[in-house]
């Protein structure tokens, strides 16, 4: 017999949270209505690819014009590999905080296990780091985060869904 397939990360979460545009449009408002009174920013730093919407968000309703990115993969779809910094924080960005990260905004999607908030944290140490969502693990290395959700929800972004057919509860959806 052969060994059971690894499951990913998303099959792992169980429970799934599908967020709309306009949720996390009226989300990313939300957390910038938090934001604005710990600033003002000089610069948003987007973790890519996930805070790119975030950060574009963000960054308007702050009136922050400057925004730089930091380029890290590490799920593949759903499976989490090793962390890869693909790109890192421009020099003009690591000037304007002072070499520390005073006065930066740090955005991304959310934190899961945290390794990849860690990283970036490590890179500015003083930056404020915000995400939309959190689940537990990574929680307590964000500073501002509008919504959590437990371990075991995999989040599903409008950028990665689509609209699909649903059958009817009585004929065995979940
Ligand atoms: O807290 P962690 O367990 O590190 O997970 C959180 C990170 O995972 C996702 O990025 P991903 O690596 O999938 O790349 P992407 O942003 O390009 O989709 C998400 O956008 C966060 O950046
Ligand atoms: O789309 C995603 N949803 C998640 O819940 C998640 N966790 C890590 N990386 C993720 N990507
Ligand atoms: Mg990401």
């Amino acid at each position: 017999m052969g060994e059971a397939p690894e499951l990913s990360a998303q099959e792992r979460a169980g429970k799934a949270f599908p967020v709309s545009w306009d949720q996390f449009h009226r989300d990313c408002r939300a957390l910038t209505w938090r934001l604005n009174e710990v600033g003002p920013f000089h610069a948003v730093i987007a973790i890519t690819r996930g805070g790119l919407v975030p950060a574009a968000i963000v960054a308007r309703e702050l009136g922050v014009r400057i925004i730089d990115t930091v380029c890290i993969a590490s799920y593949d779809h759903t499976k989490q590999g090793d962390l890869q910094v693909l790109k890192g924080i421009s020099e003009a960005a690591m000037k304007l905080g002072g070499g520390t990260g005073k006065g930066l905004l740090i955005v991304d999607d959310l934190v899961d296990t945290g390794k990849t908030g860690k990283l970036v944290r490590e890179m500015l140490p003083e930056a404020h780091f915000a995400t939309v969502y959190a689940k537990p693990k990574g929680r307590p290395l964000v500073d501002t985060f509008i919504t959590e959700v437990s371990q075991d929800t995999w989040i599903f972004f409008p950028w990665d869904t689509a609209l699909s057919f649903q059958p009817p509860l009585r004929d065995g959806a979940a």
